[in-house]
Order: structure tokens, then C-alpha cells, then sequence
């Protein structure tokens, strides 16, 4: 397990012995879980330190919703937004990545001392990506994706989707390589809920081994989304709100954690700094058994 070290002028995973909590921080007015609630600088980086100081080892800080449906904005407005938020968390030694799909939001931001790049899109979003990242020497997560929120339902056909993410996530690890990335600073996500069903993304959960044994970290974000909330539906069959979806989304950081993953991408940094706890006795355990 790896979080962040500095080495060659970039940043680079370094060893953990457990897996890493990466602290969900939407300043947008429309994500699907916690849209709206930090739009405001004080209130965003107040979340932010708090998450850091629950024990996330990362804060992910996103300008853009990805929900289905969601409109996109300029680059503009997501740098506006994002950028003031990166600059005060990490005024404050807090470890920032940057959820963007977009090049010149990424530059700005790692310039502003966001260390990791998540770009939802894989590289696919914006050409001039890989250059951006090459360039800034900081790990790039490459999440699997098959098009923007507005085309994803319509995406999610797949004959064997273990193998077509696993093979579709190589060759953006490859394109990477071939951009000049260092294969070290790659990591790879299987996009829970981007053009997936609840099926799909169930089955990608059940075999997070496959993904884990192409030797990259792999990073999963399940949290509150809305497969858990249909899973955990009422008698009316009413999803779950997403309040009440940390317990779940604690379960499957468990699952995650026990098939090797690097990381987790969650809202609520204390239930999962538990479960990964859990994750890492049982682990422990084993080995000492
Ligand atoms: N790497 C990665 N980044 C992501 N960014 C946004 C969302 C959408 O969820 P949110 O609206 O809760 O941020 N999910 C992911 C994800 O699963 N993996």
C-alpha cells in the first residue's frame, strides 16, 4: 500500500501498510451526494482539514460533477473553483488530488500543489493530459470511462465487463506509458457507476483481484452511490438517501481493501479509516497466523 512521498522533483506512492482513504471534497452545487455543501472557500477547506485530520491520507478536490445527467461546465468556472480550495489545504499540509478531466485545470492545480491527478476520463477527456502529467511527475489515477455523464447509461454494454475494463484500462495505462508518463505514477480505477449498471458494478467489486494483478495500485470509489442506495431500498423500493449509505460504502471499502486495492475514494473519512482498519487486522492476522 502507497500513499505520497516526493522524490525527482515529483510526487511518488510510498509505502503505507494499509490501504489509503482519499476524502471526497465536491465544490459544486450539483454532485450527487453532497452537491452545493462546499461552494463556499471557508466552509471547503474547513471540510477538507477536517477529513485530513480523520485520518484521510488524501483530499480529493473536484469543480466539475460527473453524476449522470450533470451539465458540464467551463474550464473557467472549474478552475475557479477548484483552485482557491487546493491553495488554502495545502497552505495547511493538507495532501490535495485534483478530480479533473481537464488538462489545463490539472496544470493550474498541481501548480497550486495538488500532488495526484484523478481524471475520471482516464486520459480520453483532454489529449493534452498526459502531457500535463508527464511533465508535473505527480501519479495520475486512471479511472475506466466510456463517455461524459450525458452518453453513460447508454455506454454500459458489455459482453464480459471484468475483461473489457480490465483491457480498456491497459490501454489507457499504455497510452500513458507511451505519452511519456513513468509507469509507477500510474494507478488504475474501475469507475463505479460510469456507464455500469448495479450488476456491473457488483461484479467489477466481486473481482477487484483482476484489476489488482495488473500490478498497478488500483483506486475504488464506491461511496454512496446509487447502487448501494438501490441495494439498500425500502419496502416502497425507495433508495437509500445518500446519508445513509456509510455503512455500505464502509462494507465494500473492506472488500477492497482485503483484494489488495490501493485506496479508497469515500465521503466519510471515520467509518472507513474503521473498516480499513478491520481490513488491515484481518490481513495482519493472517499472515501471523
Ligand atoms: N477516481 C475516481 N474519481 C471519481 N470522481 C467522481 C466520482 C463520482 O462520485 P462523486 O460525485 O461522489 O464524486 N466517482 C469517482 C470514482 O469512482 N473514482
Amino acid at each position: 500500500m502507497a500513499v505520497l512521498g516526493s522524490s525527482d522533483g515529483g510526487a511518488r506512492l510510498t509505502e503505507l501498510g494499509r490501504c489509503a482513504v482519499m476524502g471526497i471534497l465536491n465544490v459544486t452545487p450539483d454532485s450527487f451526494s453532497d452537491g452545493g455543501r462546499y461552494l463556499d472557500l471557508s466552509h471547503a477547506v474547513a471540510h477538507g482539514i477536517a477529513m485530513r485530520d480523520s485520518g484521510a491520507d488524501l483530499v480529493d478536490v473536484g469543480g466539475e460533477s460527473t453524476r449522470p445527467g450533470a451539465l458540464r461546465v467551463s474550464a473557467e468556472v472549474e478552475a475557479q473553483r477548484v483552485l482557491p480550495v487546493i491553495r488554502d489545504l495545502v497552505a495547511e499540509g493538507v495532501r490535495v488530488s485534483v478530480d479533473t478531466t481537464r488538462a489545463s485545470v490539472a496544470d493550474a492545480a498541481v501548480e497550486a500543489g495538488a500532488a495526484v491527478v484523478n481524471d475520471v476520463s482516464g486520459g480520453l477527456a483532454d489529449p493534452d493530459m498526459a502531457a500535463v502529467v508527464a511533465n508535473a511527475r505527480v501519479p495520475w489515477i486512471l479511472m475506466h470511462w466510456r463517455g461524459h455523464s450525458e452518453r453513460m447509461n447508454e455506454l454500459a454494454g458489455y459482453e464480459d465487463v471484468i475483461g473489457e475494463v480490465r483491457q480498456e484500462l491497459v490501454m489507457r495505462a499504455d497510452a500513458a506509458v507511451m505519452a511519456g508518463v513513468d509507469p509507477d505514477r500510474i494507478l488504475l480505477d474501475p469507475g463505479l457507476g460510469f456507464a455500469k449498471t448495479a450488476a456491473h458494478n457488483w461484479a467489477l467489486l466481486r473481482r477487484l483481484d483482476v484489476l489488482v494483478a495488473l500490478g498497478f495500485p488500483v483506486l475504488v470509489g464506491a461511496s454512496r452511490k446509487r447502487f448501494l442506495g438501490d441495494l439498500l431500498a425500502d419496502a416502497s423500493g425507495s433508495p437509500r438517501p445518500h446519508s445513509g449509505r456509510d455503512g455500505a460504502t464502509a462494507a465494500t471499502s473492506v472488500l477492497a481493501a482485503m483484494a489488495g486495492a490501493w485506496g479508497v475514494r469515500v465521503h466519510d473519512v471515520d467509518s472507513t479509516m474503521d473498516a480499513v482498519a478491520v481490513s488491515t487486522a484481518v490481513r495482519l492476522g493472517a499472515s501471523r497466523a
